[in-house]
């Protein structure tokens, strides 16, 4: 359930105030509501969790990983490889788990990916945007960071 607050009269009601069209506010409860539902109570920091699987170029700040000492494939190369990750793992043919870790240009791959909770302010800006615009279960687009290029799959 939310409740809306009207800043000018600081009245705070449950029912959408009248004159307000439902459609300006479509979308948002559900923002609210899974907002609510990602709050650390203890703390009442926003966590989520994630995985994700990374690919590396010749332009990454760190142009090296556990797979290859030095990556030398173009950004190009790059995201054509991790949309080929994309949609083997949106046809159900592998889960990003698996290919994560074999595939993935981050340290992370040893735990298929996961990166475990984490808050705002941790991650990379991009990345954090992307992931924490995720619903749980949802996978992301391919995300730029100065890392590489990402698939981030969202799980808690
Ligand atoms: O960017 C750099 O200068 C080097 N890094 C940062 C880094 C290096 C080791 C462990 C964690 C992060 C990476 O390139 C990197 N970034 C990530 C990363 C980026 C965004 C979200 C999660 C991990 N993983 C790695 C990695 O090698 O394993």
């Amino acid at each position: 359930m939310v409740y809306y607050y009207n800043r000018a009269t600081k009245e705070s009601t449950w029912e959408l105030p009248a004159g307000v069209d439902p459609a300006t506010i479509k979308g948002y409860e559900e923002k609210v509501e899974q907002r609510a539902q990602t709050v650390d109570p203890s703390s009442g920091t926003e966590q989520i969790r994630a995985s994700h699987l990374l690919v590396k170029y010749e332009g990454s700040r760190r142009p090296s990983s556990w797979k290859e000492p030095t990556i030398k494939r173009t950004k190009e190369e790059a995201l054509e490889l991790i949309k080929s990750y994309q949609s083997r793992i949106k046809s159900g043919e592998i889960t990003l788990d698996e290919l994560a870790s074999t595939e993935s240009d981050c340290s992370s791959a040893k735990r298929n990916g996961d990166l475990g909770f984490f808050s705002r302010g941790q991650m990379q800006p991009a990345f954090e945007e992307a992931a924490f615009n995720l619903k749980v279960g949802e996978l992301s687009e391919p995300v730029w960071s100065d890392s590489g290029v990402h698939l981030i799959l969202r799980t808690s």
